[in-house]
């Protein structure tokens, strides 16, 4: 969704301006467990801190904890233990100032098929008590481009209007916080390339955006910071550029024309392993050197090279070796 020009933005200060406890991240999550009914834990100890004005980005496998995250952040699933805090307001002593700092866009696609996008909008807004003269239905749907469809019922839009028709319905109350979980689960790819401009346009004009997402690369394209969550414990959270540093990794299997006791050793070389008697698997970070340095440090030991062969690691091996650390 491109940006318009002159396009207003569609995020104002939260009715209550000035939390109590100033706390600098948007969200703010200590000690956060849930058990289920029925004893299933699906979150231990979970400290996390969202920065505000940042595009954050949660992963992690099926069944991780990011739905039940969210969901005790969206008031829908009570919390065994801990503490969190939206905008610097506590859920518990604060929870009406800490909905209203938030939207939420759900994993499933809920809304009365019997309504307009205008009528949906126009609900939401006064199911948090927003004047009609006050109301911003028109600016919201013009900004997801369903402002041809205002008067359509919602039965009749696609996929990825209704996604977008939840996103707008997510910001009615112009939260500082909006949180999609999963929000590209069944969109194309057009669609989804405009669901994220539109994500991006909503984090420029200032508020602060966490996403679920399965798609590591688009997590990695868009968020500035990454957490993994796994079986119910953060088991990484860093800038993503960090991530995608651990991404910079690289192994070279070379083998050699000769039988070797030991694998020989080079500065250039994070690890090197012999492999049987012939082959040699180096790491090295492809940051700091290059295959052709690398291969040049197996010959200057005198060795000849007779086969080679290369991997590259990504954020989704990087994701997959941490997740099964975890
Ligand atoms: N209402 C519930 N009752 C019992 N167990 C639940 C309930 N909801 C979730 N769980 C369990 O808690 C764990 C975490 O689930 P959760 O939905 O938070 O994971 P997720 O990371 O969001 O996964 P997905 O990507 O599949 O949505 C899972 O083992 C799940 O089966």
């Amino acid at each position: 969704m491109a940006g318009r020009p002159g396009h207003p933005p569609l995020h104002r200060s939260p009715a209550a301006a000035m939390p109590p406890a100033m706390s600098d991240a948007a969200i703010s999550i200590r000690g956060l467990s849930k058990i289920y009914k029925g004893g299933k834990q699906a979150l231990f100890d979970v400290d996390l801190d969202i920065p505000r004005g940042q595009i954050f980005g949660l992963l992690g496998p099926n069944g991780a904890g990011k739905s039940t995250t969210i969901n005790i952040l969206a008031g829908l699933v009570n919390k065994t233990a801990g503490q969190v805090s939206i905008w610097g307001f506590d859920i518990d002593k604060d929870p009406r100032n800490a909905k209203a700092s938030i939207g939420i866009v759900p994993q499933e696609i809920v809304f009365d098929p019997f309504f307009t996008p205008r009528e949906t909008l126009d609900n939401q807004a006064g199911f948090y008590g927003i004047p009609k003269n006050k109301r911003l239905t028109d600016e919201l749907l013009r900004a997801v481009h369903l402002d041809d469809k205002a008067d359509a019922y919602a039965r009749s839009l696609s996929g990825g209007m209704k996604r977008r028709l939840l996103v707008a319905k997510a910001m009615v109350h112009s939260p500082p916080v909006l949180v999609l979980d999963e929000p590209t689960a069944g969109v194309d790819v057009e669609l989804r390339q405009q669901l994220w401009e539109y994500v991006r346009e909503l984090n420029a004009s200032g508020v602060t955006v966490v996403l679920t997402t399965h798609y590591l690369e688009e997590a990695e394209e868009l968020c500035d910071r990454i957490a993994i969550i796994n079986h119910g414990r953060v088991i990484a959270n860093e800038p993503t550029r960090e991530l995608v540093g651990k991404a910079q990794e690289k192994a070279v299997s070379v083998t050699v024309d000769r039988d070797l006791d030991k694998a020989p050793d080079a500065i250039c070389f994070d690890k090197v392993e012999l492999k049987g008697s012939r082959t040699l698997v180096i790491t090295y970070s492809k940051d700091k050197v290059n295959a052709g340095e690398v291969l040049a440090a197996v010959q200057k030991n005198g060795l000849g090279i007779v086969d080679v062969s290369t991997q590259e690691a990504d954020l989704e091996d990087v994701f997959l070796a941490l997740t099964r650390a975890g």
